[in-house]
This record gives structure tokens, C-alpha cells and sequence, in this order.
């Protein structure tokens, strides 16, 4: 049976993959640190070698912005080296790499949507190192597909919907940056999207390559995300807190983020006819499976 290999288990992503319905003829073996310590590229040539995958997605990454810029070495391990070593493992054993990348390699600076091959211009060591990781995985010699993204929550792991109802839950008023804007992602979208690709790259050696965008369609700042999400979780009896829209100016933080991170899908649309959907409805999914789980 075609197997697939998927890092990051235990991450947001990892998880969402896992809990996609795949076809009969197709098995996940999905490994976290535990299994696999990314920082040990001997370690990952020998993963990919130890069976015959029929590809791979590399959900793992070190996500921590803020830690990244003191935890460089680590960043770099996991988010460039990691990526270069999966993308010569699967070089060598001719199958193709889904590498996830992110929003926070541009700089910010563009009015509008950024397309794929816009110039990047990482402003801190965690998009610096992840675009490390694409330019590594790009010249490997793989066939491969990157996908960036953005701002990703779901039901589980640690993301803004989750901190924002916890810190909500608390306090009858949030500061929130106001100054940043880009769109939010569901976890379950960006798997989902992820399985289309995987298995077009798997059963047709003519599927599109390269660099692609996915995130939920529409555009917000992290205050006004707030704002919705104490909106969709009031309407579900769950925690509510006023949210003050804040430059970023008053909330400082180790790693400078972008102003605007906007993803276009005009790639990823005409390459594989994907159209997200909004992420108002994708965050009402979340909420209610978070809901759920409170009840
Ligand atoms: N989260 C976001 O907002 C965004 C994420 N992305 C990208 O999307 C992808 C998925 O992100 P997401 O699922 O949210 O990330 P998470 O932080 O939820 O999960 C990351 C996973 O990587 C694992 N990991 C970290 N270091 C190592 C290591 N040394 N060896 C093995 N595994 C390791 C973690 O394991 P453990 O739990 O054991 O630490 C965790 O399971 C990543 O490539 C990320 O860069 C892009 C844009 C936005
Ligand atoms: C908790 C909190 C955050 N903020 C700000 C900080 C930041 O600018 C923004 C979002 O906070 P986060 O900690 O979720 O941000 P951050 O960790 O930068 O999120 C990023 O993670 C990486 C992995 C990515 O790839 C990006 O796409 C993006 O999702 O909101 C507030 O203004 N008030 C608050 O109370
Ligand atoms: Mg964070």
C-alpha cells in the first residue's frame, strides 16, 4: 500500500492530515519528535529510505516567532536544514515533497495580495529561516510543491483562536494590533488542500510544481479576527471580551511581523482549481468543535 510520509504529528497541521478521509489504498505514517528529531538530518535520510514512501509532507516546523530570534541555531535546524535534508531524501528516492512555508517570508510592504513570485524579505529569523527552507527544498532536485500560509488555527495545538478565548475568558477588555493584516487559515483547509495536491503529485507525474499560496479567502487585521471570534464564541455561550484595536507600536515583541500578509490564490487556483473559503465560516467550524468539546 502507497504510504505517505507526514512530520509534525502532533502540530496543528499534523493532526488535521490525520484526520482526513484518504482513499482505501493509501496510508499516513505521521511522526512527531518522538519518532523523528528534525535536527538529525542522518535521522531523516534514513526515515525516507526505510520504506518506499510514495511522498512526502513535511507539516513540522519550529513556529515559535518571538523564541526564534534567541533560539536561532534551532530555527535553522528544524525550518532550512530539515527541509534540505528532506528534499534530497526524496531526490534520491524519486518522490515528490510537500514543504509548507509561510506568510512571514515578505516583508509586508505590498499593498494588496502577494502573489507567488513577489520579492521576499523575511523581517525575523523565523521567515528568514523557513525561506531557508524553500530555497533549500527548491534546489534539491525533488519534484516538489511549496505551499505558504498564514495565521493557522484550528481545534487544537496552541493558535490565536485558542489564546485569545482563554486570555478572553479573563478580562473584560483585549488589546489587540490592529496594524497587521493578512487572513487567517484553517488547519482542516490547509490539510485538505494539502491531500489534493499530494495525491496529484503521487498519481500524475505532469501535476503542476512550484511555489503556491493557500490561506482562507478574505482579508482582516488580528483585532478584528478578535473581535469575530468573541463574536462567534458570545453567539455559542462561550467567552466574550471587548477588544481594543492597538498599533503595533504598543504591543512589542522580539520579532518584527509583517504590516501586510495578505496570500493571493491565484496560483493555487490555476493549478489545481482550489478556492478557499471564507474564513468567518472556517472559524465557525472551529468554534464549534471547540464548543463541542467543552460540553
Ligand atoms: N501556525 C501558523 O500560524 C503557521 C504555520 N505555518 C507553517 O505551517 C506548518 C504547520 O504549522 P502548525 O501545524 O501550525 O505548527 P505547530 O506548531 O502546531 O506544529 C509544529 C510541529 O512540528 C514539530 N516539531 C518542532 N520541532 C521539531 C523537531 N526538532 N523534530 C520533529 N518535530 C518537530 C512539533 O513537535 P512538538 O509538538 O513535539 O514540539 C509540532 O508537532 C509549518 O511548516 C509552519 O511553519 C505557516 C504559516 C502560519
Ligand atoms: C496574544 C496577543 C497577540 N497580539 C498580537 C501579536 C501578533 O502581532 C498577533 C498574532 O499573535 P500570534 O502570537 O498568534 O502571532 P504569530 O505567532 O506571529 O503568528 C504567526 O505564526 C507563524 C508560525 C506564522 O507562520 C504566521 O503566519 C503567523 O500565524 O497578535 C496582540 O496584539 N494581543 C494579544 O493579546
Ligand atoms: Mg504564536
Amino acid at each position: 500500500m502507497p504510504a505517505i510520509l507526514v512530520t509534525g504529528a502532533n502540530g496543528q497541521l499534523g493532526t488535521e492530515l490525520q484526520r482526513r478521509q484518504w482513499p482505501d489504498d493509501i496510508e499516513i505514517v505521521a511522526v512527531d519528535l518522538a519518532e523523528l528529531d528534525l535536527t538529525d538530518t542522518d535521522a531523516i535520510a534514513a526515515m525516507v529510505a526505510s520504506r518506499p514512501f510514495a511522498a512526502v509532507i513535511n507539516g513540522a516546523a519550529y513556529t515559535a516567532v518571538d523564541k526564534a530570534e534567541s533560539d536561532l541555531v534551532t530555527a535553522w535546524a528544524v525550518n532550512a536544514l530539515a527541509p534540505a535534508a528532506f528534499g534530497k531524501a526524496c531526490a534520491e528516492a524519486g518522490i515528490p515533497l510537500v514543504q509548507v512555508s509561510t506568510d512571514y517570508v515578505f516583508d509586508g510592504s505590498k499593498t494588496g495580495a502577494w502573489e507567488v513570485n513577489d520579492p521576499v524579505a523575511p523581517l525575523g529569523v523565523y521567515g528568514a529561516s523557513k525561506l531557508g527552507g524553500e530555497l533549500a527544498v527548491r534546489t534539491s532536485g525533488a519534484r516538489h510543491v511549496i505551499v505558504r500560509t498564514a495565521w493557522v488555527v484550528s481545534a487544537h495545538g496552541n493558535n490565536f483562536v485558542k489564546t485569545m478565548l482563554r486570555v478572553g475568558a479573563d478580562r473584560d477588555t483585549l488589546n489587540v494590533v490592529a496594524d497587521q493584516h493578512g487572513s487567517p487559515t484553517s488547519a482542516a483547509d490547509l490539510a485538505e488542500t494539502l491531500k489534493t495536491i499530494v495525491l496529484r503529485l503521487i498519481r500524475d507525474d505532469t501535476a503542476p510544481t512550484g511555489t503556491f499560496h493557500f490561506s482562507n479567502a478574505g482579508a482582516t487585521s488580528w483585532a478584528e479576527f478578535a473581535a469575530e471570534i468573541f463574536r462567534q464564541s458570545e453567539q455559542r455561550g462561550g467567552p466574550s471580551a471587548r477588544v481594543e484595536p492597538i498599533p503595533t507600536s504598543e504591543y512589542p515583541t522580539p520579532a518584527r511581523r509583517p504590516a501586510n500578509s495578505l496570500l493571493s490564490h491565484d496560483a493555487i487556483r490555476a493549478a489545481y482549481g482550489i478556492e478557499p473559503r471564507d474564513w468567518r465560516e472556517a472559524l465557525s467550524d472551529i468554534l464549534d468543535e471547540l464548543m463541542k468539546e467543552d460540553a
